[in-house]
């Protein structure tokens, strides 16, 4: 699949391709390939997620959220949004250079999500001050806001993760 052109419209099917001047990031070379839970099967029925930077560098996702992702029926669960919002703001302060975890988490559903759509996920670094990295995000499509995401990651020695 070529994943250099632009695909703004929402499609049924799983088609992750990002929008123009976005640039692939491979996630697993970055940090690793422990991000099994959300990204870690491309070919699978709970999601499936492409990674990107922005020409201002900020990270983006395309995620497909899929059947086995359901709450409410034909709809996504909250917690497979927030799973989402978790990995994709975390692993955007990684690539601003911040070794992190996630310490608090926000996420305030504002549409439901219906099965099988390709979304998009956007994000900022908003803030560091001492270990504390603010990260702000929203998955969406068009001009849908499903879910909004404050993060406050909190900066870690390396050496206290093992990197897989
Ligand atoms: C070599 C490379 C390896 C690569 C490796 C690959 C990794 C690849 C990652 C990919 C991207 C991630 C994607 C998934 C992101 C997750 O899901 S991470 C998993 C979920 N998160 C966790 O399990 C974190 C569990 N919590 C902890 O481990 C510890 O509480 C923390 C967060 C490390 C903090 O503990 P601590 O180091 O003892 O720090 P502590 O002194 O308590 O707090 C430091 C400061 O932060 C504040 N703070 C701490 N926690 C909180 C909180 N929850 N709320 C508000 N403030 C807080 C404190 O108030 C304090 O503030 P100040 O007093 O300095 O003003």
């Amino acid at each position: 699949m070529d994943k250099t052109h632009a695909n703004s419209t929402c499609s049924n099917r799983p088609d992750l391709r990002g929008e123009i001047n976005w640039i692939p990031f491979d996630a697993a070379a970055f940090v690793g390939s422990s991000l099994r839970f959300v990204s870690g099967d491309p070919e699978g029925n709970r999601f499936r997620v492409s990674y990107y930077l922005d020409s201002t560098q900020h990270l983006k996702a395309k995620v497909w959220f899929g059947p086995e992702t359901e709450g409410p029926p034909g709809h996504a669960h909250g917690g497979a949004m927030a799973a989402v919002v978790d990995e994709v703001l975390g692993l955007a302060a990684w690539a601003a250079g911040y070794s992190i975890v996630v310490g608090n988490l926000s996420v305030s559903f504002r549409n439901m999500l219906p099965l099988h759509k390709v979304v998009s996920v956007e994000t900022k670094v908003v803030s560091a001050e001492g270990r504390k990295i603010m990260v702000h995000g929203r998955i969406y499509c068009e001009k849908t806001t499903y879910a909004v995401g404050e993060c406050l990651c909190i900066t870690i020695q390396p050496k206290n993760i093992n990197i897989r």
